[in-house]
């Protein structure tokens, strides 16, 4: 299966190394230095179950041609870049999995009930994705993993617990994502097929959305912000919101919320949102934080804890001239 993963950064150069090791056909659209040390040493992965490097096929949309499937691995930010160049990709029947944190754009696709084809203009302006990749295309993705680009074409994985969940939008039975997932899986991490995965997504964002803006303030990774019990306690409270408002949409779930607290105690790991506003790069404060909370108040949930630490990490990201809030 010929599987190019566009955007091989930290987590699409992580999910590439595995895609081949588990025996696809590669490919990675990237650019710049990363896109040089790509071709020139091939993508070198640290992770706990050893340093992979791998040799895959490197270049533009246009250079690598159409394939199987398309893993989208970008920063939100960069998605109208994606929908503009992400047309040689794509033969008739290819398929494309967005797998990346946040409310996707396709959310409210296929949804059912009164919410049911709601658009999301702030996650895809002017519905460039909608126009570029369509419904028909889209698989839904969550991943779990802990990376960092060290230097370019080298990633460093911290997680030993790597996940990529894949899902249709409408829950069907999914062949095309269990011909992905599988690669995953025999590259050495989970590659899972989901028939929930808007119940995938908001169990992922539960911890981005409660955390995220409390380590843009502390601006210290997870085990830093979470050593303090005045911190811990109100991302506790935080988080505790996100799973209201996700059962008010109907993807209610159980969690342990002190284990999954106690997990990201262990992490030294710096979220990738954090590393953008170190790094100057453009932050995903709209997908993570602010649509999230657009849809809290669609379902009539209240949520003051992230209210308030949403506006403080958002206006650092203004701050820091890395994000524009979109006119109201
Ligand atoms: N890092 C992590 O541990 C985790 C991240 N995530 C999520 O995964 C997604 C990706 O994050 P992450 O891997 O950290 O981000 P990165 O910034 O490390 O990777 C994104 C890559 O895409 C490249 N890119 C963007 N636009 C283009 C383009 N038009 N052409 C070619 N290359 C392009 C970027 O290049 P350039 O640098 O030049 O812009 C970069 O190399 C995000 O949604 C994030 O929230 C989820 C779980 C964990
Ligand atoms: C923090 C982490 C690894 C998981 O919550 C993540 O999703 C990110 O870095 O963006």
């Amino acid at each position: 299966m010929k599987i190019c993963v566009f955007g091989a950064g930290a987590i699409g150069g992580h999910v590439a190394a595995r895609l081949a090791l588990g025996g696809a056909e590669t490919s990675v659209v990237a650019r710049g230095a990363q896109l040089a040390a790509i071709q020139a040493d091939g993508l070198t992965v640290e992770a706990p179950d050893g340093t992979h490097n791998l040799r895959v096929a490197a270049g533009s949309a246009a250079e690598l041609g159409p394939q199987d499937a398309v893993i989208v691995t970008v920063k939100a930010p960069a998605l109208p870049q994606v929908a503009e160049a992400i047309a040689p990709l794509l033969g008739p029947d290819t398929t494309v999995a967005f797998v990346m944190n946040g409310i996707p754009w396709w959310y409210f696709d296929r949804h059912g009930g009164p919410l049911d084809g709601r658009r999301l203009p702030v996650v895809d302006p002017g519905e460039a994705l909608r126009r570029a990749v369509g419904i028909e295309r889209t698989l839904g993705g969550v991943v779990y993993s802990a990376c960092t680009v060290t230097r370019p074409g080298v990633i460093k994985a911290e997680h030993a617990n790597n996940r990529v969940i894949l899902g249709e939008v409408d829950g069907r039975d999914s062949p095309r994502a269990r011909a992905i997932a599988g690669y995953l899986t025999k590259g050495g991490i989970s590659g899972e097929v989901t028939a929930e995965i808007r119940r995938e997504i908001w169990m992922k964002l539960m911890g981005n959305l409660a955390q995220g803006p409390f380590t843009i303030l502390s601006r210290q990774g997870m085990a830093g912000t979470l050593a303090d019990p005045a911190v811990r306690a109100a991302i506790r409270r935080a988080m505790q919101e996100a799973m209201a408002v996700a059962a008010a949409l109907g993807q209610g779930f159980e969690f342990e919320l002190d284990k999954r607290l106690a997990g990201s105690a262990k992490l030294a790991h710096k979220p990738s949102i954090l590393q953008d506003l170190e790094l100057g790069r453009p932050m995903e404060v709209d997908a993570l934080f602010r649509v999230p909370l657009e849809l809290a108040r669609l379902a009539g949930v209240e949520t003051p804890t992230l209210d308030l630490s949403v506006a403080l990490a958002t206006q650092a990201a203004v701050a820091a001239g890395l994000y524009t809030p979109a006119a109201a």
